[in-house]
C-alpha cells in the first residue's frame, strides 16, 4: 500500500498539488484523472522522488519515503517500476538490452539470471519473438509493453505508469488495460496510472482519484464516477460523447 498524506508544492509562487492525502492499495490499478495542469504528473513525480513535496510525506508499506535512511529509500526505490509516457526507451539498444537495463544497473546477478528473467518478462507481455529486434523495427503497442516487460523486471512492489495508452489506438489500448491490470492482481503490485482515457476509467478504474487545480475533488470506483455529484468531474466526464449519453 502507499499513503500519500497533505502533499503540497509550488512552483514560483504556484500552488501546483494543494495538499493530497490518498491512499492506494496493493493488488489495484489505481487510477489518477483530471485535465491538463492539474497536477497530476507533479504528484506521481513527488511519489518518486523525482520532484519534493513542499509539504507532507509519501509511505510505502509505512515507510516515510522522505524521512528514512538511505539505505530504506535505496530499498524502495528499487521496488518502484515506471512506465514512462512513450516507453522511453533506448533507441540504440535492442527490445532485450532495454528490458534488461534495470538489472544491468542495479544488480550483480550472471548474466545467465539476467538473461533469464528478461525472457520470462518478455514472454509475460507477449513478446518472446521480438527480443533480437530494435525499437524503431516495432510498433508503438509493442514498445509500450517493452516498457512494462522493463518495468516490472526488477519484481517490483509498486507500478507508476504515465499515460500508458497515449498515441495508441482503441484496440491496443484496451490490451495494453488488460495487461496492466492482469500483471497488477498476479504480483499483487499497488499499482497507480495516471490516464485521460475514459475506456480505461471505465473499464480498470478500480480506485479512480479525480484531481481538480492541484486538489483531489472526488475517489471512488468505476461504477460510481458516472453518478457524480461533482460539478467539476460532471463537466471533465461527460465532454466524452459516449458518456455524455450514458448519463444517468
Ligand atoms: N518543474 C516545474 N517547474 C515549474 N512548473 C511546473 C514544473 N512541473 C510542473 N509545473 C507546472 O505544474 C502544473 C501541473 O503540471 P502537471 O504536469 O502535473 O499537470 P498534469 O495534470 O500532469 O497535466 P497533463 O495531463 O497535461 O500532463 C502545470 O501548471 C505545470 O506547468
Amino acid at each position: 500500500m502507499i499513503e500519500v498524506n497533505d502533499i503540497a508544492k509550488a512552483f514560483n509562487g504556484k500552488d501546483v498539488l494543494k495538499g493530497i492525502t490518498a491512499e492506494f492499495q496493493k493488488g489495484e490499478t489505481n487510477l489518477i484523472i483530471g485535465g491538463s495542469g492539474t497536477g497530476k504528473s507533479v504528484l506521481l513525480k513527488c511519489m518518486i522522488g523525482l520532484v519534493k513535496p513542499d509539504k507532507g510525506n509519501v509511505l510505502y508499506n509505512g515507510r516515510d519515503f522522505y524521512n528514512c535512511d538511505k539505505e530504506t529509500r535505496q530499498s524502495i526505490r528499487r521496488e518502484m517500476g515506471v512506465l514512462f509516457q512513450g516507453g522511453a526507451l533506448f533507441d540504440s539498444k535492442t527490445v532485450e538490452e532495454n528490458v534488461r537495463f534495470p538489472l544491468d544497473m542495479l544488480t550483480d546477478q550472471s548474466i545467465q539470471e539476467k538473461q533469464g528473467r528478461v525472457a520470462f518478462c518478455l514472454q509475460r507481455v507477449g513478446l518472446e519473438a521480438a527480443s533480437k529486434r530494435m525499437p524503431s523495427e516495432i510498433s508503438g503497442g509493442m514498445k509500450k509493453r517493452v516498457g512494462i516487460a522493463r518495468a516490472i523486471v526488477m519484481n517490483p512492489k509498486y507500478l507508476f505508469c504515465d499515460e500508458p495508452n497515449s498515441g495508441l489506438d482503441p484496440l491496443t489500448s484496451v490490451k495494453i488495460d488488460e495487461l496492466i491490470k492482469e500483471i497488477t492482481e498476479e504480483y499483487e503490485i499497488t499499482t497507480i496510472i495516471i490516464t485521460h482515457d475514459m475506456n480505461s476509467v471505465m473499464e480498470i478504474g478500480q480506485n479512480i482519484m479525480f484531481m481538480y487545480e492541484g486538489a483531489k475533488l472526488w475517489e471512488g470506483i468505476s461504477a460510481d464516477i458516472i453518478k457524480t455529484d461533482v460539478p467539476e468531474l460532471k463537466e471533465f466526464l461527460f465532454s466524452n460523447k459516449l458518456l455524455r449519453e450514458m448519463q444517468p
